[in-house]
């Protein structure tokens, strides 16, 4: 095992796995907003050695055909996410139009000095494009490739810029400048700077990229090497060049030279029409640039430590990976399982919903109804719903492995409840796990004959530890507190005696179910019934009525767990009013909707009548949570008033309020402009909270937030939501009043 886990990778393999778990090298790679010009960009937060496996340019695997479909539909910005490549003699295309919270699609464009490259490697069966970083890489650096093509326009102005700053600068210079920088020259500055040990092999490498770059040959820009075939089944040795013999290496593939001049020379598939068609897609989209062989020295410096299999990942989430594939587990899953080490079953139980929806008041436990949760409604089940859960806590693309890791524990299952978000509300959780509370719920053990095992464990109210029979305990320990002697004074066996056992057990329960929740640490004590449905036979409900229906009995046992100690108990309150359903735990649980909801309250809460007010404006923002934690990687709200996450703030709103690119019209625009003004606010909260705790750079980085909000939402969001509501009122018939409206308003005139 240990030897397995200290099995260095190659940058192929590390691409593989990063690819089959769809997961980005976050720890060492994160996204900032450069400028209204450029946007987001990519960039390094840890050191890349040459060769390294970068970031994959991750999306949708589509046609040609497809593509050109989608592109008529898609406006320019999302056209420039379809990536064009070479692929069996065909044209396909990647497409990242969607923001998903991937990386890849996020690089920007240089074609003068890039610091990595886009390969295509194989893995099983499907291509991916994947950024292989060309030299070293330094924090701090923004990850850059060649987009190929030559129409970008920020590329003319960039030319513009360096052709001004020659004009100025003297004549030797100037003939330095224009030999090296010259932008039809395809030998890039890096390649330049290259040492003469690099010198044969870049001759040779710059030689095929002339002939492959020639504007009038089009096609040979498309990519079409040989493949990087990575087949998950042949591990250890993971490259494999197809048809070929490895021994020889991706240079001496004949089979590959073969497949080049095929392509090259006489193209089979594509029709004169359709080389034509091929520059026209390149001023939309990103294309392979060129050929490059794996191996060459661009990629692997062969003299360098860090080519090769002595290559090393220094990502956290691989530190302690099985490299096979077949047990990947997500980041923040392992994590806790080091906090768990008998985690089995995954179920997805989201916002602290188990702890919090289904403590029973009355019974004063919580309660899981194993099948029944509230997951129901989603119309999953069992399996299914397990994976859906998994995918609801780390990424859409992590789903597979997480319920693979179902294990018979000591006492039978065990499972582990994922219980999204609530990171600021939860104390004491590292920091990688900061939107995860897990939680583990034992499962009813059973013997080898099948009937139940009777090992649960109660806790005792007074000494907080836990006992297999409690009465006996309180009996014995606990004889001197009132409670229990009341207990004791009734005989052996009667329903009073066991009654008031009960209820000491159901409080003792409480009280650790409570403490697991906060601190994240132990494990709860489940109860079988939703409250709703225990309810109707608990022997200690309240005895005033309650009004019919499940929301109200939840809403008692919502409040029925104490508000976190930053919250009021009056919000908390006001918040257990609400329809309890996702958006419900997603406020709930999230720190700066908390905060957002006691400055309301603090307001308008005095005024009854402004309650449903303030909970919709929680709820708006719950809904943006809930979508951008599906589809982003934004995790809280805070996370949204980051200035790097602007655009992703942008897309989620556009897509929560169902905004048509094509129409540039909104389905529900109100939506849009309610969330933007409410970010803006809490960005102001941020801020201010910030600037009194002395966290300047959270403050800094709410002011900026605002500044890009104030520069960018207007033109982004809020133009067509408002052009959306004027030209609904368009149509909306202007009612005239009636003749008898008329009369009464004349009589009204003239009775004055
Ligand atoms: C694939 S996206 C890259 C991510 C993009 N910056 C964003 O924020 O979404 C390509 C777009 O980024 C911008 N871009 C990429 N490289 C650039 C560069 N070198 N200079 C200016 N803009 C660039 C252009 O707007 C281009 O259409």
């Amino acid at each position: 095992m240990a030897a397995r886990r200290g099995r260095r990778k190659t940058p192929l393999e590390d691409a593989r796995i990063h690819a089959v778990k769809a997961l980005d090298k976050s720890a060492e790679l994160e996204v900032r907003y450069i400028n209204s010009f450029k946007g987001r960009g990519v960039f390094s937060k840890a050191h890349f050695g040459k060769g390294d496996f970068v970031v994959e340019y991750r999306g949708e695997l589509i046609t040609c055909q497809e593509s050109e479909r989608r592109r008529r539909t898609y406006n320019r910005a999302c056209a420039v996410f379809v990536f064009d490549f070479l692929w069996q003699e065909k044209i396909w295309c990647i497409d990242a139009a969607q923001e998903d919270g991937s990386l890849g699609r996020l690089v920007n464009d240089d074609h003068r000095s890039p610091n990595s490259k886009m390969k295509r490697v194989i893995i099983e069966g499907k291509p991916h494009l994947f950024l292989f970083a060309l030299r070293e890489i330094l924090p701090g650096e923004e990850i850059t490739y060649d987009y190929g093509g030559k129409d970008w326009p920020w590329r003319k102005q960039a030319e513009e810029q360096s052709d001004d700053a020659e004009s100025s600068t003297t004549a030797v210079f100037s003939a330095v400048l224009e030999t090296s920088e010259r932008p039809t020259s395809p030998i890039t500055q890096a390649e330049e700077q290259s040492d003469d040990a690099e010198s044969s092999t870049t001759a040779v490498f710059n030689a095929v990229l002339e002939t492959s770059e020639r504007p009038t040959s089009p096609i040979t820009q498309a990519l079409d090497e040989p493949d990087f075939v990575v087949s998950t089944k042949k591990v250890p040795c993971l490259v494999d060049y197809s048809d070929s013999d490895e021994s020889q290496g991706p240079c001496t593939n004949p089979c590959s030279s073969q497949i080049q001049s095929q392509i090259f020379e006489s193209d089979p598939i594509l029709t004169d029409q359709d080389r034509q068609s091929i520059p026209q897609l390149r001023t939309k989209s990103i294309q392979m640039k060129e050929r490059i062989y794996f191996d060459s020295d661009e990629l692997f410096d062969p003299i360098s430590d860090d080519s090769g299999e002595e290559y090393i990942p220094k990502s956290t989430e691989d530190s302690s990976e099985d490299s096979d594939g077949t047990n990947i587990v997500s980041f923040d899953h392992k994590m806790k399982m080091q906090r768990f080490p008998n985690m089995g079953k995954i179920v997805d139980v989201r916002d602290g919903c188990l702890s919090m929806q289904e403590l029973d008041k009355n019974s004063l436990n919580p309660t899981i109804e194993r099948g029944r949760s509230h997951i129901r409604k989603k119309g999953t089940s069992g399996k299914r719903r397990q994976r859906n859960c998994s995918s609801s806590v780390t990424s859409p693309r992590t789903q597979t492995s997480t319920v693979n890791s179902t294990k018979q524990s000591e006492g039978g299952y065990t499972e582990a409840l994922l219980v999204n978000s609530a990171p600021d509300l939860v104390p004491n959780l590292p920091d990688g796990a900061s939107s995860l509370v897990e939680v583990t719920i034992p499962a009813v053990c059973k013997k080898e004959d099948g009937s139940r095992m009777y090992n649960k464990k109660q806790y005792c109210l007074y000494c907080k530890k836990g006992f297999i029979k409690m009465a006996r305990h309180l009996e014995c320990a606990h004889k001197d507190k009132p409670e229990v002697e009341r207990a004791v004074s009734f005989p052996k066996g009667s329903k009073e005696r066991r009654m008031h056992m009960e209820l000491l057990r159901n409080r003792g329960n409480f009280a650790h179910n409570v403490e697991v929740v906060n601190s994240g640490v132990g494990t709860p004590v489940p109860r079988k019934h939703m409250p709703w449905k225990h309810m109707k036979v608990c022997k200690f409900k309240p005895s005033t009525p309650l009004k019919p229906g499940r929301t109200c009995v939840q809403a008692l046992c919502g409040f029925a767990v104490p508000p976190p100690p930053s919250v009021k108990e009056q919000l908390w309150k006001l918040l257990n009013n609400m329809v309890q359903d996702d958006v419900y735990f997603a406020v709930k649980t999230d720190a700066c909707l908390m905060e957002y909801g006691e400055h309301l309250y603090n307001r308008l809460g005095y005024d009854v009548s402004k309650h449903e007010y303030i909970r919709q404006k929680l709820r708006e923002l719950g809904r943006l949570l809930i979508f951008s934690r599906k589809n982003t990687h934004l995790k809280t709200i805070k996370d949204h008033i980051k200035p790097a996450n602007f655009m992703q703030v942008v897309q989620a709103v556009r897509d929560l309020a169902g905004y048509n690119c094509e129409t540039n019209a909104y389905k529900c625009p109100s939506l849009a402009l309610k969330i933007g003004y409410s970010l803006k606010k809490i960005s102001m909260l941020v801020e201010s909270r910030a600037n009194v705790q002395s966290d300047f750079s959270t403050a800094k980085d709410a002011r900026t937030f605002r500044k890009v909000y104030e520069a960018r939402w207007n033109e982004m969001i809020s133009s067509a939501s408002l052009r959306t509501l004027q030209e609904s009122k368009w149509n909306t018939p202007q009612l005239l009043p009636f003749t008898k409206d008329v009369q009464t308003l004349h009589s009204y005139l003239d009775a004055q």
